[in-house]
């Protein structure tokens, strides 16, 4: 079976400076790679470059044919929509169907915020219904920066039900956390970036 993101040779820089050199992967479906580091390790700048947001100095990416999704930093979420509307814009954009918007939301413990413009939501409330878009449109990769800021102990519990379907379900899953993740088992890899 072909891994779902192939990567050989790779070097990273940001402004004038090397992060990375001669960087390799090859990540199956059905593992979890959580990728640590100190900060200013070049986490970041490495799961950009696989999501394809900015240019390698060198090297080549692989990337699945039926996509990825990708979170970063920011939520991306329009304040002034509901839960609701962010997501069928998302929908639009992804085409996709909108029928698992609702489940989406109830998953992430959102439901009865739905109809909630998403300014007036708190910070892990904001990062659910960020981490409620991956459900909606499937895509067999997910690179996710740091998409546990925030969550409280039951979001933890919804993301690591997440993370075990999807690995179930033949994708795979990059994650950068300071923190323990929400899986511990034999699917899960870790790798330090020094
Ligand atoms: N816009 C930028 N221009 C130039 N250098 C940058 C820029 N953004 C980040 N850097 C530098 O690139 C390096 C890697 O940053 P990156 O954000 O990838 O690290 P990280 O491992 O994700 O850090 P953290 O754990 O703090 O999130 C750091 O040394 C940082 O100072």
């Amino acid at each position: 079976m072909n891994p779902l993101l192939r990567v050989d040779g790779l070097s990273v820089g940001r402004g004038d400076r090397v992060l990375l050199t001669d960087f390799a992967l090859s990540l199956d479906a059905g593992v979890l790679l959580h990728l640590r580091g100190r900060n200013g390790a070049g986490k970041t700048s490495l799961l950009e470059v696989l999501a394809g947001l900015r240019a390698p100095l060198r090297g080549q990416v692989v990337r699945p044919e039926a996509g990825l999704h990708w979170l970063g930093h920011k939520n991306g979420l329009n304040g002034d929509l509901s839960l609701i509307e962010n997501l069928q814009y998302w929908c639009a954009l992804q085409q996709c169907s909108a029928a698992p918007i609702v489940t989406s939301l109830e998953r992430l413990g959102l439901a009865r915020l739905r109809y909630r413009a998403a300014r007036t939501l708190s910070a892990g409330q904001k990062r659910r219904a960020a981490l409620a878009r991956l459900l909606v449109a499937p895509r067999p990769l997910w690179l996710l920066d740091e998409p546990l800021a925030a969550l409280d102990v039951a979001g933890l519990d919804d993301v690591g039900c997440m993370f075990d379907q999807h690995l179930q379900q033949g994708g795979a899953v990059i994650v950068t956390s300071h923190q323990p993740l929400p899986l511990a088992d034999g699917r899960m890899r870790t790798m330090e970036l020094s």
